[in-house]
C-alpha cells in the first residue's frame, strides 16, 4: 500500500541568498535525513543559479562529512537574477524533472522564500524552507541560522573596539550588517554595552543621537560606541560622523568603522549547529507528512511551520522589550 511517506523519493537541497554560518550543518542534516528514510538527496550549488544551470550532484551520507562546524556552505550560494524570469524559472523546471525530484528543500533569506513561492506556485511543486540569514528578518521562529555566529563575531569586535576606543577617548561609529533589519544591531548593541544603537525598525532621528550624546556628556564616559545598522535612515555612518561633528564641532574625536562580510564568516557557533541540524530534520519529515510551501522554525521552544508567505512578508518588528532593555542600561 502506497502511504503519503513513499512519494518523496528524491529530494534536493540548495542555499540561496546570502551565506549564514551552519549553513552546512543543515545541509547535512537534510542530507543525513534523507538517507535515514530511504530518500535520494541531491545537492543543487550556487542557489537558483545552479538549478538553473543544472550543477546538481547526488548526495550521500558521506558526501557531508566534516562540514559541521564549517562557516559557508558546500554548496555555494548565490543571488540569481535569472530565476526572476519566466525563462529561468522553466530552465530549472526543465532540469528539476530531469533529475526526478520530488521536492526541494531551500535554505536562506527572506528573497529565497519568495523565489520558492512562486516557482512552487507555477509548477505545483513541494518545497519547504529552512531560514538561513545571519540578519534574522524572517517570521515563523526566534532565530535563524547564522544570527547567533555573526552576533558573536560582532560582540568580539566591538569588544576589541571599546579597548581603543577607551584609550584614545574616542566616540566610534560602528556599521554592522542588517539590509532592512536592526537584529544584528539590537543585540550586539545590549551584549557589548553600546551607548546608542540605530535601527530601521525603529527610527528615532538624529536628534535622538544628538540628545543621548548632549545627556551623556556630563558624565566624563572615556569612551562612546554607536552601533548602527546598515539599514539605518540616517544615512551612512559616514553621514552621521559628519552630522555629529556639525552639531558638536571638536567635542568629540569620531572614528568609523564598517565590520562588513567578516560578519557573515567563521565557524559556527555551537547554538547554530544544533538550530540548523533540528531544522535539517524537520523539514525531511514534512515533506515525508505531505506539507509544502511553509518554513520549518523554532518558537518559544516548539516546532513551527509557517507559510512561506507569512515568512517573509511579515518581517519581525523589533522587540519593544530589547528597545526598552538598551535604553535603560545606556543611560
Ligand atoms: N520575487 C522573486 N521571484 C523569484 N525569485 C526570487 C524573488 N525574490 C528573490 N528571488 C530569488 O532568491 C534569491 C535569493 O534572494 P536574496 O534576497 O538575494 O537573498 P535571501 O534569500 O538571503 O534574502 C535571489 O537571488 C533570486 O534568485
Ligand atoms: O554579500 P552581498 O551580496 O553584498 O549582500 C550583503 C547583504 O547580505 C546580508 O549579509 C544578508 O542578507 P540576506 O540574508 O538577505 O542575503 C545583509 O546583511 C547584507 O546587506
Ligand atoms: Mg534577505
Amino acid at each position: 500500500m502506497s502511504t503519503q511517506q513513499d512519494q518523496i523519493k528524491r529530494i534536493g537541497v540548495l542555499t540561496s541568498g546570502g551565506d549564514a554560518p551552519g549553513m552546512n550543518a543543515a545541509i547535512r542534516a537534510v542530507v543525513r535525513s534523507c538517507v535515514y528514510y530511504g530518500i535520494e538527496p541531491f545537492g543543487i550549488y550556487r542557489g537558483y543559479e545552479g538549478l538553473i544551470e543544472n550543477d546538481v550532484e547526488q548526495m550521500n551520507a558521506g558526501s557531508v562529512k566534516h562540514i559541521i562546524h564549517q562557516g559557508g556552505t558546500i554548496l555555494k550560494s548565490a543571488r540569481s537574477p535569472q530565476f526572476k524570469t519566466k525563462e529561468g524559472m522553466a530552465q530549472a523546471w526543465e532540469n528539476i524533472q530531469e533529475h526526478e525530484l520530488d521536492a526541494l528543500v531551500v535554505i536562506g533569506g527572506d528573497g529565497t522564500f519568495k523565489g520558492a513561492m512562486e516557482f512552487g506556485n507555477k509548477y505545483d511543486f513541494p518545497i519547504v524552507g529552512i531560514p538561513g540569514t545571519i540578519d534574522n528578518d524572517i517570521y515563523g521562529t526566534d532565530f535563524a541560522i547564522g544570527f547567533d555566529t555573526a552576533l558573536n563575531t560582532v560582540v568580539e569586535a566591538v569588544d576589541k573596539i571599546r579597548d581603543t576606543a577607551t584609550s584614545h577617548n574616542r566616540l566610534f561609529f560602528i556599521e554592522v550588517m542588517g539590509r532592512d533589519a536592526g537584529f544584528i544591531a539590537m543585540y550586539s548593541g545590549i551584549g557589548g554595552g553600546a551607548e546608542e544603537v540605530l535601527i530601521p525598525e525603529k527610527d528615532r532621528g538624529i536628534e535622538q543621537l544628538f540628545e543621548s550624546l548632549e545627556r551623556t556628556s556630563k558624565r566624563n564616559k572615556s569612551s562612546r560606541l554607536v552601533i548602527v545598522a546598515e539599514g539605518d535612515k540616517n544615512g551612512s555612518v559616514y553621514d552621521l560622523e559628519e552630522q555629529v561633528k556639525e552639531q558638536f564641532g571638536d567635542r568629540y574625536e569620531t572614528k568609523v568603522t564598517i565590520l562588513g562580510h567578516v560578519q557573515r564568516g567563521g565557524r559556527p557557533s555551537c547554538g547554530d549547529r544544533v538550530l540548523a541540524s533540528r531544522l535539517g530534520v524537520l523539514s525531511v519529515e514534512a515533506l515525508r507528512d505531505g506539507k509544502r510551501d511553509i518554513m520549518v522554525g523554532i518558537r518559544n521552544r516548539k516546532v513551527e511551520y509557517t507559510e512561506l508567505d507569512h515568512a517573509t512578508k511579515r518581517n519581525p518588528k523589533m522587540d519593544k522589550e530589547l528597545v526598552r532593555v538598551a535604553d535603560i542600561i545606556s543611560i
